[in-house]
């Protein structure tokens, strides 16, 4: 039996750094705790990268205007929104940073967080939204991730087939 940890796609769409600086931070921690991951930003993603099975993915997107996404992340964003990808077999979590000072707080990671979940893929964790001040709730976030993780409910395991 072969058990290995799923890895870990952390994805961000950013206009002036915060969340950049957040998935930077996790993927450190990721390192640390020798989770494998790749740190990619909305632009540079490849969206046929979504057709990989067997990989978890961390969304964390800024939401700008009105509830639009990250200006370099609009193409990322409404490929998803239009749910023509096929997503099903994805295993993802939201985490969305905005300032419910707007009118529509974390608007572009709940339309994400939805898509995704429209078109049949699976949310490891509830959406977290961040407001303004992120560093602690994210830091929460980051915990019950890794706790998840120690229950190995983000873990694949691959059995031999038997016969
Ligand atoms: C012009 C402008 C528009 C914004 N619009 C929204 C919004 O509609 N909803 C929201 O939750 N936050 C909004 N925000 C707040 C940003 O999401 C917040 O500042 C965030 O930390 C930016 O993260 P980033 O540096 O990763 O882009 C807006 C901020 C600015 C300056």
């Amino acid at each position: 039996m072969n058990n290995s940890v799923r890895p870990l796609d952390i994805i961000f769409g950013t206009v002036t750094g915060n969340a950049q600086a957040l998935a930077e931070r996790f993927s450190d921690q990721c390192d640390q705790l020798n989770i494998p991951c790749t740190l990619t930003a909305a632009e540079d993603w490849a969206m046929e990268s979504f057709g990989v099975t067997g990989r978890n993915t961390v969304l964390i997107f800024s939401t700008w205007g009105d509830g639009e996404p990250p200006d370099d992340a609009i193409e990322f964003c409404e490929t998803l929104y239009d749910q023509k990808l096929p997503v099903s077999h994805l295993h993802y979590a939201v985490v969305a940073l905005g300032d419910s000072a707007y009118d529509d707080f974390c608007g572009c990671g709940r339309r994400l967080d939805d898509a995704l979940s429209n078109a049949g893929a699976t949310r490891i964790m509830d959406r977290v939204e961040l407001d303004v001040d992120f560093d602690d709730g994210f830091d929460a976030w980051m915990e019950s991730f890794f706790e998840l993780r120690s229950l190995q409910q983000l873990s694949t395991v691959t059995t031999n087939q038997v016969g």
